[in-house]
């Protein structure tokens, strides 16, 4: 499929595009399979074809081919994230402007299915808050999957529009806003999207872009950082949008430094000359990408929502909780007949949170306690918190895919709720009763099909 030529001559006289380079990767077929480790579930890979270090991030691998993601049970365990290498150049921007020690309160406003999100995660200094929100509610499911897998306890996902945010004056000290657009970054990942790539597309997609940073720029705190980016090579959803910033709201652009070698092309906008940084796939090894940083240099206007205060777990049955998870620094909430828990100074943030947004899950999920019975979140088996002292059996790798099939299987095992592991990793609950085992894999997650595999993420 050929790259469309209004495309093309868009590109003319944009820094680093090289038409003949250009056309010649994205005809050449080959593709680059890259992931990101986690940090708080630390494996070395051995399964993976890992290749050498994406060199811009500190947990991003190549690897040498594209295994089946969906069959190894490290990936359905959150061990690893399977995302597109330039996008992890965020780490850049987020690392060289914040001082990496003071706790921090973030906004991924747009985050799923989430590679920004648990990349975020993994980064922000302890005792953070990240608040992944996305406005469509599916999506809104998969990110909450993926960032349960990933097993953070500091993440409350929401569900809102952008100018929700607007409720939330001076909040976020980092908002992260990686917009939907065109993709034309992703057209050597998947060609048919170039058949809906449209001039006017762009112009839509430029439109929304300043409406989702018009709206939720009050949230900014004055001198908060934004990181803006997308998987757009138009300059009218890249320079453009800096330039539109610039004019519209009182912002400092903030250069991120590059090593030689990286392939990364520096660029200034045309008007205020605001530093993006562009990714093209014949320069670097990952797919097309824009990122640009900001500090606003503007006050915020105070938080208009109203609290809502989180009802507390009495302490005698956090009591009984503790046997379940390491509760160290956790506080016990209780929504929906749901249990979760929060970091304990978060506790405030999420008050106003509550009080502002929609929120689809805050913290760990714990379970539903009936009596002095819990039944299990699935959080909870796949988080780092999990009490040593529940019972866990470990399985093979045939069981451990029927595992997360939701299939039907025998074990010989003593009984009530355990965790089931692979190569140590949670990857969820049974309760063995006497005369069968209750496969409690999330319905919607489990492995449908023998064909599908993980999708790439961006
Ligand atoms: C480029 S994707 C985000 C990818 C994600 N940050 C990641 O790294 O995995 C953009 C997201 O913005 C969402 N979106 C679409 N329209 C939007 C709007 N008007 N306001 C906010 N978000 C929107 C899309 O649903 C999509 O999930």
């Amino acid at each position: 499929m050929p790259i469309p030529e209004k495309l093309l001559q868009s590109l003319e006289g944009v820094p680093g595009y090289d038409r003949a380079a250009f056309t010649a990767v994205h005809e050449s077929g080959a593709q680059v399979t890259s992931l990101r480790l986690n940090p708080a579930k630390p494996t070395d890979g051995a399964q993976l074809p890992l290749a050498e270090r994406i060199p811009w991030t500190r947990s991003g691998y190549y690897l040498t081919r594209r295994p089946s993601f969906t069959f190894d049970p490290l990936f359905h365990a959150g061990t690893y994230y399977v995302q597109e290498a330039s996008s992890m150049f965020v780490e850049q921007a987020l690392l060289q402007h914040t001082d990496g020690s003071t706790p921090l309160t973030a906004l991924d406003l747009c985050a799923a299915p989430g590679g920004k999100s648990t990349h975020l995660q993994s980064l922000l200094p302890e005792g953070s808050l990240l608040v992944s929100n996305e406005v469509i509610k599916s999506r809104a499911a998969i990110l909450v999957e993926n960032l349960t897998k990933w097993g953070a306890d500091n993440v409350v996902v929401t569900n809102n529009d952008p100018q929700h945010f607007a409720r939330l004056g001076g909040f976020f000290e980092v908002m992260v806003v990686d917009a939907p657009c065109s993709g034309s970054g992703l057209f050597r990942r998947d060609p048919e999207a170039i058949n809906e790539w449209s001039t006017d597309n762009v112009q839509l997609c430029q439109g929304r872009q300043q409406r989702i940073l018009a709206d939720a720029w009050p949230a900014l705190r004055e001198d908060g950082l934004l990181i803006y980016s997308t998987c757009s090579y138009s300059p009218e959803e890249d320079e453009a949008i800096l330039d539109w910033l610039s004019e519209s709201f009182a912002v400092e652009s903030l250069p991120v430094r590059l090593q030689e070698g990286w392939g990364i092309v520096e660029v200034r906008s045309p008007g205020g000359g605001a530093w993006g940084y562009r990714f093209y796939p014949d320069k670097v090894k990952g797919e097309g990408f824009f990122l640009a940083a900001f500090r606003k240099r503007e006050s915020a206007p105070a938080a208009k929502g109203k609290v809502q205060r989180p009802e507390l777990v009495p302490a005698k049955e956090a009591g009984t909780l503790e046997r379940w998870v390491q509760a160290d620094g956790l506080r016990f909430l209780r929504h929906s007949g749901r249990i979760f828990a929060l970091p304990e100074p978060l506790l405030s943030s999420f008050t106003t949170l509550q009080g502002a947004l929609y929120i689809q899950n805050a913290g760990l999920g714990i379970g539903e306690a009936i009596r002095d019975k819990l039944i299990p979140d699935h959080a909870l088996a796949l988080s780092p918190r999990l009490h040593p002292s529940v019972p866990r059996t470990e399985l093979d790798a045939a069981l451990a895919v029927r595992y997360l099939q939701r299939a039907d299987f025998a074990l010989d095992t003593q009984k009530g709720w355990q965790a089931v592991t692979y190569g140590g990793y949670p990857l969820g609950w049974i309760n063995a009763l006497p005369n069968r085992l209750n496969n409690y894999y999330p319905r919607e997650w489990r492995i449908r099909s023998a064909g599908n595999d993980a999708t790439f993420e961006k």
